[in-house]
C-alpha cells in the first residue's frame, strides 16, 4: 500500500516524500508542476504529472495505484496574491480538496493529513497561538484553508474520513542531507530571500515595516525547521493509522524571531552582509506570530528538536550555495 503525496514536487512536499522514502514507504506524487519542481520529486516515488482538479485523471491514478492514505500539500499560498485573485485560490485550494475528497470517498479511502496554516487564525489577541483561538482569517487563503478544514469536518461525519489538520507557523530549512531545498518563483519567503541576498542574487532585502508594536520595530514570526515539520505527518499518519481521531493541530517552535534577528543571524552564519534597505509595511502582516505546539506535543508527541534558528539557516544556506540557480542549476539531478 502507497502514501499519496499530492503536491510533492513542492518545497514541503518534497521533503515529505525523502523522509516517508527513509522509512521505507511506497509513495505515490501527484503534482502538476505549476510550482513544483521535477527534479525535487525523489527518485524512487512513483510521478504522476496531473491536476488534483481533473477527476477523470485522479480517478485514473487511484485506479491504478493501491493508495492507504493521503497527504494533501497542493495549493496556492501566497498571502497578498490571493487578495488580488481570490477567486483562484478558491478554485484551486476548495475545489481541488472538494475533487481529493470525492475521489477518496468513492474509493474508500478513510485517511488525510492535511497542509492548514497560521493565517486561518488572522489577527490574534494573545500569543502563544492555541487551537482553540477564534479563527478569522484576513485573507482569502487563509479563508480557503479554514473551509477546507470544515469539508473535512463534514466528510469525515458522512463518509468516516478521518483527517489531521496541521496549521504550519513559518516553515524554513532544507534537508539536512542537501539534496533539496526551497524553490520559489517567484520567492516571496524570508529565509530565501535573505539568502538570495547573501548569494549576491539580490542587490538587498527590503524589510517590511520597521514600526510595528515589538522590540526592534519589525515583524516576529514563528519559524519552523522543515524536518521537523515533515516529523509531525509521519507522526499524524501512525496517529490516523492507529485509530486517532480527526483534530487539528498547531505546528511551530514556541518562540518568535525578528525580521531584523533573522537577517542578523544570517549574516553571522553565512560571513555575508547581507545589505538592507527600510521599506513600507505589507498589506496583511500581523505583527506577531507564535504558536502554542502544546497539543501536538500532547497527543502526537511530537518535539520539534532543530529549534535554533542558526540551524534553520545554516541548511538552508547550505542547500543555497549548492544551487544558486535553484533546481535550474541542478544538473546533478536531471
Ligand atoms: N511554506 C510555508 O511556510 C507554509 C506555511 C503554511 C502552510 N503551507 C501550506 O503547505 C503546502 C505546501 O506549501 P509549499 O511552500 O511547499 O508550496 P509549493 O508551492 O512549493 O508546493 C505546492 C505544490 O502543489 C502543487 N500543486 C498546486 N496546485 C495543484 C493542483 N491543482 N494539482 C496538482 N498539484 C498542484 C504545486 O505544483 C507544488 O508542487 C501548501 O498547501 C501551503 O498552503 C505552507
Ligand atoms: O522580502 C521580505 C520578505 C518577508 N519579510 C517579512 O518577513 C516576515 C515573514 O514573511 P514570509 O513571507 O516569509 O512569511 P509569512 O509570515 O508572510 O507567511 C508564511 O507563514 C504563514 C503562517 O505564519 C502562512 O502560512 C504563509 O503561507 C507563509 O508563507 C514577514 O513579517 C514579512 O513582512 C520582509 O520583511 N521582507
Amino acid at each position: 500500500m502507497s502514501v499519496l503525496v499530492l503536491g510533492g514536487a513542492g518545497y514541503i512536499g518534497s521533503h515529505a516524500v525523502y523522509q516517508l522514502i527513509d522509512q521505507m514507504s511506497d509513495v505515490v506524487v501527484i503534482d502538476n508542476l505549476q510550482t513544483g519542481h521535477r527534479e525535487a520529486v525523489h527518485p524512487s516515488a512513483k510521478f504522476y504529472e496531473g491536476d488534483c482538479r481533473d477527476i477523470n485523471f485522479m480517478r485514473m491514478v487511484f485506479k491504478v495505484e493501491s493508495i492507504d492514505s493521503v497527504i494533501h500539500f497542493a495549493a496556492n499560498s501566497l498571502v497578498g496574491e490571493s487578495t488580488e485573485v481570490p477567486l483562484k485560490y478558491f478554485d484551486n485550494n476548495v475545489y481541488g480538496t472538494q475533487v481529493l475528497l470525492q475521489v477518496m470517498q468513492e474509493n474508500e479511502l478513510k485517511k488525510i493529513i492535511f497542509s492548514s496554516t497560521a493565517a486561518t487564525y488572522g489577527e490574534v489577541d494573545s500569543i502563544p497561538i492555541t487551537e482553540d483561538m477564534p479563527a478569522i482569517p484576513t485573507s482569502p487563503y487563509g479563508e480557503t484553508k479554514l473551509a477546507m478544514e470544515k469539508m473535512m469536518k463534514w466528510c469525515e461525519q458522512a463518509y468516516g474520513i478521518r483527517y489531521v489538520s496541521l496549521r504550519y507557523f513559518n516553515v524554513a530549512g532544507a534537508r539536512e542531507s542537501g539534496e533539496i531545498g526551497e524553490d520559489h518563483c517567484p520567492e516571496t519567503h524570508l529565509v530565501p530571500i535573505i539568502l538570495e541576498t547573501a548569494l549576491g542574487k539580490r542587490p538587498h532585502i527590503t524589510i517590511f515595516g520597521n514600526d510595528y508594536d515589538t522590540p526592534d520595530g519589525t515583524c516576529i514570526r514563528d519559524y519552523i525547521h522543515i524536518e521537523d515539520l515533515i516529523h509531525a505527518h509521519l507522526l499524524a499518519l501512525d496517529y490516523l493509522d492507529n485509530g486517532g481521531k480527526s483534530d487539528i493541530f498547531n505546528l511551530g517552535s514556541n518562540q518568535g524571531f525578528s525580521v531584523k534577528e533573522m537577517i542578523e543571524t544570517a549574516r553571522n552564519v553565512t560571513g555575508k552582509e547581507i545589505p538592507v534597505k527600510s521599506g513600507k509595511r505589507r498589506a496583511g502582516d500581523p505583527s506577531i506570530l507564535i504558536a502554542s505546539s502544546e497539543k501536538a506535543a500532547t497527543i502526537l508527541n511530537w518535539r520539534p528538536t532543530r529549534t535554533s534558528i542558526e540551524k534553520i539557516i545554516e541548511d538552508a544556506w547550505n542547500w543555497h550555495v549548492n544551487h544558486p540557480n535553484g533546481y535550474n542549476s541542478d544538473v546533478t539531478n536531471k
